[in-house]
């Protein structure tokens, strides 16, 4: 199958993209995944209950507003295939991609699928700690996003516990501290990853205490179904002392992976693994291959932000083939054909990507 844009993920980002381009009759093609990283069709909002910062809607389930997202994709003419992109070869042009029948142990189909370009959306994993408890409570309680979630009625005025050290922890527990009646953050180690400002504010601050050379043992709660987390088993690493404490919730900020592996050595990525785009624009560091959401934003990483890249992607690929339409059009002489093939397809006087 060839198509003139391929979507990789489903989420805010993926659906968002795909809604722009299917709207400028490009006829994307989204792939949603099949249970690509262990995470459902339509991404990390699955993932959650209540979605309450998603403007237009005062409250929503994470999967309702990812369900509506893919209807509206789908009635604007975007082909959704359920299947995980494998393998992907971004050196020549058009793009060659190869996908896995279906979950990601699966073998690799050996049909050849290629595209024009490719709007990657896929998006990031939250890291778990696996303590026991952690599935029992999840959204009872533990969560992975102190922003999108510490807002809820259930932790207004609440004992609150933070796991991390670096800055992210740091910005996640003093969001918290704005409704919490106290933060306790538990630091693996005997100091803080934070920068010193970040580090200063957070041990300064009167609702917080940082628990050093701390970690989590065991979430306890209320033992119905949907039982909420009332307290935490906490441990002294030094020690090997065991303490319980109340915690109405418990917030993980212990780093993200993106999913990039697909993508390693073909496109540039900081330390992290994150897909480094041109700000603003989401172009990476290949003509024709765009990236939208939380695979390229370590920052915010909210379903906002994501939808609102996937729509910058979007109109930069839908510019950037328009760019390359009058080359094929009116037919390159054998001198350009030549020069082409020897700039990785790229003719010069159609590049579109300043970093290139
Ligand atoms: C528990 C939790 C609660 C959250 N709550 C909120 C909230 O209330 N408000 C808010 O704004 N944000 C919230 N977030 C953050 C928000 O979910 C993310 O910022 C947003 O979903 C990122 O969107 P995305 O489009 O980049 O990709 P993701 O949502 O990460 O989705 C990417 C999708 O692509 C699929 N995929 C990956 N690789 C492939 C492949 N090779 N082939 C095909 N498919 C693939 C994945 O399986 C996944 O389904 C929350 C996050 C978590 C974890």
């Amino acid at each position: 199958m060839h198509s003139k844009v391929v979507i990789i993920g489903s989420g805010p980002a993926g659906h968002t993209a795909a809604i722009y381009a299917a709207r400028a009759d490009l006829n994307p093609v989204l792939y949603e995944g099949f249970l690509a990283l262990g995470i459902a069709a339509g991404g990390q909002l699955t993932t959650t209950d209540e979605v309450e910062n998603y403007p237009g809607f005062k409250k929503i389930q994470g999967g309702k507003l990812m369900d509506q997202m893919r209807e509206q994709s789908e009635e604007c003419g975007t082909e959704i295939v359920s299947q995980t992109v494998a393998k992907i070869d971004l050196k020549t042009r058009p793009f060659k991609y190869w996908l896995h029948p279906m979950g990601d142990d699966e073998e690799i189909e050996p049909e050849e699928h290629t595209a024009d370009s490719v709007i990657i959306a896929t998006g990031a994993k939250a890291r778990r700690l696996d303590l026991p408890g952690e599935t029992q409570y999840w959204g009872n309680g533990v969560s992975a996003c102190a922003v999108c979630d510490g807002s809820l009625p259930m932790f207004r005025d609440q004992s609150l516990v933070v796991i991390g050290g670096g800055d992210s922890a740091v910005e996640e527990a003093l969001y918290l501290t704005k409704k919490a009646k106290k933060v306790t953050v538990l630091v693996r180690r005997d100091k803080l990853r934070a920068s010193r400002t970040n580090a200063r504010r957070l041990t300064t601050h009167p609702k917080v205490e940082v628990k050093f050379n701390h970690s989590g043992v065991l979430i306890k709660g209320e033992e119905k179904k949907n039982g909420l987390m009332s307290s935490l088993v906490i441990k002294n690493n030094v020690t090997g002392e065991e303490q319980e404490i109340e915690a109405r919730g418990l917030f993980y900020a212990v780093g993200h992976d993106p999913a990039t592996t697909l993508f390693k050595g073909q496109l540039d990525m900081d330390e992290d693994g994150y897909l480094i785009t041109q700000a603003g624009r989401g172009l990476t560091s290949v003509e024709g291959v765009f990236a939208a959401g939380d695979v390229q934003d370590k920052r915010y990483r909210q379903a906002i932000t994501s939808a609102g890249s996937g729509c910058v992607a979007a109109l930069e690929a839908e510019k950037w083939l328009m760019d390359q339409e009058p080359a094929v059009e009116n037919g390159l002489d054998a001198e350009n054909q030549a020069e082409k093939s020897q700039t990785n397809g790229v003719v010069p006087e159609y590049r579109s990507n300043p970093l290139l």
